[in-house]
């Protein structure tokens, strides 16, 4: 049994829930505590009465527990890999790559902790001076998704506590095993009681509660753009301090005049991997006209090359689907191209493995128009559409009309039109002959309109949200 941890203890839930593997779901990965509205309140109050001193504490003891965590998450990337790829169903190489990615996190993280500044200034009045310094928000709410089960939490808990707050760590509810075993390093790291605490449970009744606290200063938030509205909505109008990274419609737009071959690994690299669960991938493929056929049958010649088995076989290439909901999503959504006067140019076919799983074969629908619903709503699967353009500035606009603006790639040798697009494409990430899924860990990560609500996460910008200013005057 996996318990919460809640002021220093391992404390037992209300209810457990049970953590099934998508690649093979007679595979019970573990029991897990679920919290009530109650435990989530007294997880509240731990941290609040830890705050002060965390707040204020030794900045050499917070470095160095943030760096004990890194090293542990590093030492053990192979077991929490296999863990990881066990719960969610991503390939064992990317799940082991994402543990790295939250060693590296927490490493990024002890090091800011020490390099924190703030500015001398001079005053306009004579004989006074000006400091202008960062203090910790206070007590942080952080709701997750499943899809990246330890590297959200991760870029979202290391800064929370490097910058002197305190954090109530609610995970989401089908990859509890990568956030316990987060909490586990965590907890042992020599942090005080109460500055970090796990509570798992059901998203209304543990994710509503940090909503509605007064004690909680802040939310980080990732997630579905419901919940995120929810949020906003809830604890945004309470004065808290909201940080939401939702959805994504990436486009990649392919010109004629792109390496081909480059193009339609970027393209494959983007779209699928993860079994296309990120929330940058490239879900809308904007392919100017003379090149729409060769590039067509490029990607439909990788897919075929592509192993679709369960996520810790030796050789798989795409993992399952990370459950029956998500599936249904996926093939609704399909069907639905297919309706709307899409082709179905490959993949979207259930395939059955030596386990039963939620296996799904990479999808693409060609001739989409911009219009259309599997051109402008978020699939979170392994689907992606193909949308003709006359020429760059066609295929530009048809990459800006979308609610979403989180990533955005495109494939070509033309300086001038790679130099336009980083400065008109509508997004708070943009990619020249690059995947628009694969971001590094130590610079800013965030979209535009509907994609995402307040600060940068990542990098030195995590400070934004992590930290409030503060000025003083001293008349000497
Ligand atoms: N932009 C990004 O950085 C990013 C990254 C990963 C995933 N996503 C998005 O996340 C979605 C998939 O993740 P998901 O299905 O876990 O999303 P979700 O919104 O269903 O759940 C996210 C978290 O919110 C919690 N939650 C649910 N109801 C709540 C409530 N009433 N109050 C508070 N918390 C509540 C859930 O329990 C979970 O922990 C996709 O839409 C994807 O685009 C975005
Ligand atoms: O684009 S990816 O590098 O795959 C990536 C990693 C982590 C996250 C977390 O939101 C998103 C995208």
């Amino acid at each position: 049994m996996h318990h919460n941890f809640i002021n220093g203890q391992w404390t037992p839930g209300v209810g457990t829930r049970p953590n099934v593997n998508p690649s093979d779901t007679r595979d019970v990965v573990g029991e897990f505590a679920q919290a009530d509205a109650a435990q989530t309140a007294q997880a509240i109050a731990a941290a609040r009465a830890a705050f002060p001193a965390w707040a204020t504490g030794s900045i050499q003891a917070r470095a160095d527990a943030l760096e004990k965590i890194a090293a542990e998450l590093l030492a053990r990337k192979d077991e929490l890999g296999n863990l990881l790829a066990r719960e969610e169903g991503k390939t064992l190489p990317e799940a082991v790559g994402e543990v790295v990615r939250a060693g590296m996190i927490f490493r990024f993280f002890a090091g800011e902790v020490v390099r924190q500044c703030g500015e001398h200034l001079p005053s306009v009045r004579p004989g006074i001076t000006v400091d202008v310094t960062r203090e910790p928000v206070g007590v942080v709410g952080i709701i997750t998704p499943w899809n990246f089960p330890i590297a959200i939490p991760a870029w979202k808990i290391a800064p929370a506590l490097a910058y002197g707050n305190c954090v109530v760590f609610k995970p989401a509810e089908l990859v509890p095993g990568s956030a316990w075993a987060l909490a586990d390093i965590i907890a042992r790291s020599g942090i005080p009681p109460g500055v970090f605490n796990l509570v798992m449970g059901p998203g209304r009744a543990v994710g509503q509660t940090l909503l509605e606290s007064t004690d909680v200063n802040a939310i980080s938030f990732t997630g579905s753009i419901s919940t995120g509205q929810r949020v906003l909505a809830t604890a945004g109008l309470r004065g808290a301090k909201v940080q939401l990274e939702m959805g994504g419609k990436n486009p990649l737009i392919v010109l004629a005049d792109a390496d081909l071959p480059q193009a339609v690994e970027v393209a494959v690299q983007g779209s699928y991997f993860s079994t296309g669960q990120r929330c940058t991938a490239s879900s809308r493929l904007i392919v100017e006209r003379s090149v729409l056929p060769a590039f067509v049958d490029g990607v439909k010649a990788r897919l075929a090359s592509l192993k679709v088995d369960d996520a810790r076989a030796p050789g798989t290439d795409i993992g399952p689907v990370v459950d029956a909901d998500q599936l249904a999503q996926d093939e609704l959504y399909i069907a639905l191209g297919q309706q709307e006067g899409c082709e179905l140019a490959f993949g979207g076919q259930r395939v059955e493995r030596s386990a039963p799983g939620f296996y799904l074969t990479p999808a693409l629908l060609v001739g989409a128009r911009a219009d259309m619903r599997v051109a402008r709503e978020e699939i979170f699967g392994p689907v992606a559409c193909v949308i003709q353009a006359d020429d760059y500035e066609h295929a530009l606009h048809l990459a800006n009309d979308s609610p979403f603006g989180l990533s955005a790639g495109i494939c070509t040798t033309s300086l001038k039109h790679a130099t336009h697009f980083k400065r008109h494409m509508q997004a708070g990430m943009v990619m020249v002959n690059v995947a628009t899924a694969g971001v590094d860990y130590h610079v800013p990560f965030g979209g535009r309109k509907g994609s995402s609500v307040g600060p940068r996460e990542q990098g030195r910008y995590a400070a934004e949200f992590f930290t409030t200013v503060k000025t003083a005057y001293t008349q000497s």
